[in-house]
């Protein structure tokens, strides 16, 4: 992975000491058993360099110190008060006037702190990844930020360029590279992209002069694949309680469990936001925090790698199945689940109704209940999923009553095994079919190489595997 810099930059071993120096002489306690280092093929990673056991503290943070929405807001309104007009940048609303003489100081004092009031509450109506993306944006561009030695040893915009959400935003040849994802990855990215877009359009909407749109993916995406969940009883919503710690931040993901965050009072009733070994290291072995238990789709989307073996592969048939739910027919390439959805059915509102619209997954050895359940409306008439408006045919009633029943776990849904277990196996006999013209195709594809290829290669291996033990297990 590139570092964030010029031809100037020191060796990252030096940045990384630089850092940790400046972490620690402002209260962040380190542990000596560990060290930050690159890694191949992950960037930088955090190493044991002794035996380190189980429970130990190995990196705390007192919580003044970490670059949260709290902290960021703190940051950006003493900057106002601190530089008032002369503030690199100014509000799309009312800017405050520069007051050129010491009669006017009071004028000026009220003005800035009227100034201050409306920024603070511009900041407020900001998401906390809005948030911290214009924070980091702005300080980027500051000479004198006190950030600037995490700023060097975050990744570059090119390091994040597996990320399908640079190539839907940034294109740089890479847009028709969309076109090789699964649907449910291919659909996750368009989300992001609308997301981020959003993000943007809500930070011009209080700032006019963040411009510069790769500057900002690169903050926007610092935050989306940094942070860390952290409780903040202001945050409006569990997704706003995110803050990023440097060097905790170095940790890379593992779908195994290795550390734990904690949240703790220390002396002088100093909070502490801590790093928690949760197993027992030798010396060299790398020291990974699980970032969730994520699907390699997912992963790909939010932080731009995949995992060779994933404990949470899963295969994705939303499209597919959605596509059967509402047109009554298979489609061989399905990235029409947006599509799918938006279009009245009875049988879509059916689902809706109960809970149970989208997200139809298989593991390597389970169906989910919801793709059961969505099996099994596929198979009914319409007017089955529709309420009775008067009198009906009996056995129509009889067939919505089992169909409730088996939603609602009164019935095994016996009556709907067979024909559920045929529509599937097509469905998989489709994404065997698809996984292999796209394998094909991505691998014919000479711009399509390295790591990007590597990921959509898995993604289609592991759809196909999954794909495969069911038909199997099935047929
Ligand atoms: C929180 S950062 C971890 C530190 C990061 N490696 C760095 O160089 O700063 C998350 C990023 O690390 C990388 N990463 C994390 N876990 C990884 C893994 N298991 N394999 C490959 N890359 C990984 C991805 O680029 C991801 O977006």
């Amino acid at each position: 992975m590139t570092r964030s810099g010029t031809l100037q930059q020191s060796p990252l071993a030096e940045r990384i000491a630089k850092l940790v120096s400046q972490l620690q002489s402002g209260g962040v306690i380190i542990s000596d058993g560990i060290q930050a280092q690159e890694i191949p093929g992950r960037g930088i990673g955090v190493i044991a360099c002794r035996m380190v056991p189980a429970g130990e503290r190995i990196i705390q943070f007192p919580v003044t110190s970490l670059l949260n929405p709290r902290t960021a807001k703190a940051a950006l309104l003493r900057e106002v008060s601190d530089r008032g007009a002369s503030s690199m940048f100014t509000l799309t609303a009312t800017p405050i006037r520069e007051e050129a003489t010491a009669r006017k100081r009071v004028k000026r004092d009220a003005s800035v702190k009227a100034h201050a009031g409306k920024y603070a509450n511009l900041l407020d109506s900001l998401s906390s990844h809005q948030l911290l993306a214009y924070y980091l944006y702005r300080e980027r561009l500051r000479k004198d930020s006190r950030w600037n030695s995490f700023f060097d040893v975050l990744p570059t915009l090119d390091a994040f360029g597996g990320l399908p959400l640079v190539w839907a935003v940034l294109d740089h040849g890479r847009k028709r590279f969309l076109d090789y994802l699964p649907a449910s990855t291919y659909k996750h990215a368009t989300r992001m992209s609308k997301q981020f877009w959003g993000d943007l359009t809500a930070v011009r909407s209080i700032c006019a002069n963040v411009e510069d749109v790769e500057l900002f993916i690169w903050a926007w995406l610092c935050v989306n694949s940094r942070c860390l969940y952290y409780y903040m009883a202001e945050a409006p919503t569990t997704g706003d309680c995110m803050t990023l710690a440097p060097i905790v931040d170095f940790l890379n993901h593992s779908d195994e469990e290795h550390c734990s965050i904690q949240v703790y009072d220390g002396a002088l009733a100093t909070k502490f936001f801590g790093l928690v070994t949760t197993r027992s290291y030798d010396v060299g072995d790398e020291i990974y925090l699980s970032y969730g238990a994520h699907t390699n789709s997912f992963l790909l989307c939010e932080y731009g790698f995949t995992l060779a073996a994933n404990k949470n592969t899963e295969l994705d048939i939303t499209a597919e199945l959605l596509a059967i739910l509402k047109w009554g027919r298979r489609t061989s390439r399905c990235q029409t689940e947006g599509e799918a959805t938006e279009i009245e059915s009875p049988k879509l509102t059916f689902l809706d109704a109960y809970g149970y619209l989208g997200d139809y997954t298989l593991s390597l050895d389970t169906i989910s209940y919801r793709t059961e359940v969505a099996l099994a409306v596929s198979q009914v008439r319409e007017d089955v999923c529709r309420e009775p408006t008067g009198d009906e045919p009996k056995a129509r009633t009889l067939e919505r009553s089992q169909l409730k029943a088996f939603i609602s776990g009164m019935a095994h849904g016996s009556k709907f095994k067979a024909q559920s277990t045929a529509t599937l196996n097509a469905i998989l006999d489709d994404v065997v079919n698809n996984c292999d013209i796209m394998l094909a195709k991505a691998n014919d594809d000479i711009e399509c190489s390295g790591e990007i290829r590597e990921n959509i290669v898995r993604l289609y291996n592991e759809r196909k595997q999954i794909a495969c033990a069911h038909l199997r297990m099935h047929r």
